[in-house]
């Protein structure tokens, strides 16, 4: 079983207001909210790439610093939101910096080259690749780097917007994939803009609303209509059958 975080009482400038959650081992949580509601901010928190102004984040009742570089580098992985590689690298060349030293050539975890899709790109320059299969590509990069830990059930994977530029095929994918990864012993956190997709994914979610957490907990307790409508300040229509959720989102008026 990987990593449990615990946020206790977080703030970061105007950005994270008296956060406290706990994530437990093995759970993917989705983290929702508008545009610059803190979820990027909170994420940078969990990969600790950011050092709150005041409270405690602990990892399996530990602060980061007390970790290693190496060992963190081995089981924690982070994907930005929409990263740019500068450098003229093909796939392949940028996996070489990732993958298993005592894999084959060309190695790919079967798992990730079946959600993602990125073999055939491996001999392609990056920053000759859509958006999409940019993302990809970013994205197995983040695996790959963890990868022995994701195989034990070790692994922290953060991951900002991993669905932005996907098609719907490869967004299910990899939600699938988070889902079995997490069901191994994974800790996966991500942040989403389609909440259907959360709410059919994710085990737990959490609504962030300017830098506070207004509620989390399983989709199906945490986003009913009001409570979705409170955080977007938009109307939503939640129905349930058969323990699945239908979100709309607005309001339709029918044109004759
Ligand atoms: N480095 C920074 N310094 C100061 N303020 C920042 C910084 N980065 C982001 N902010 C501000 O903090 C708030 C939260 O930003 P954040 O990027 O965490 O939001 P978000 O929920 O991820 O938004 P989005 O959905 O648009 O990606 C925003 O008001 C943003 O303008």
């Amino acid at each position: 079983m990987s990593y449990a975080m615990a946020l206790s009482d977080i703030t970061l400038a105007t950005r994270l207001r008296g956060i406290s959650l706990h994530l437990h081992a093995g759970v993917c949580t989705h983290i929702l909210g508008a545009n610059g509601a803190g979820k990027s901010s909170l994420l940078l928190i969990l990969a600790g790439l950011c050092k709150a102004d005041s409270g405690a984040f602990l990892l399996d009742g530990k602060t980061i610093a007390e970790f290693g570089l190496a060992e963190l580098a081995g089981f924690r992985g982070f994907h930005q939101q929409q990263t740019h590689i500068l450098f003229e690298l093909t796939a392949r060349e940028l996996f070489q910096f990732y993958a298993n030293r005592n894999a084959g050539d060309d190695y790919l975890p079967a798992e990730l080259e079946q959600a993602l899709e990125v073999s055939h790109l491996l001999p392609r320059p990056l920053n000759q690749l859509s958006g999409g299969e940019q993302q990809r590509v970013n994205l197995c990069r983040a695996f790959l780097q963890v990868w022995s830990a994701v195989e034990r059930g070790r692994a922290v994977l953060i991951f900002d917007e991993p669905l932005q530029g996907l098609d719907i095929r490869h967004q299910h994918a990899l939600l699938i994939l988070c889902r079995r990864l997490s069901a191994a012993g994974n800790t996966i956190v991500l942040s989403c803009h389609d909440l259907q997709l959360s709410a059919q994914y994710a085990d737990q979610v959490v609504l962030l609303k300017k830098g506070k957490v207004v509620s989390a907990g399983a989709p199906l307790s945490v986003m009913t209509s009001a409570m979705l409508q409170q955080v977007f300040d938009f109307p939503f229509e939640v129905k349930k059958y058969q323990g699945i959720m239908h979100i709309s989102a607005g309001t339709r008026k029918e044109t004759t």
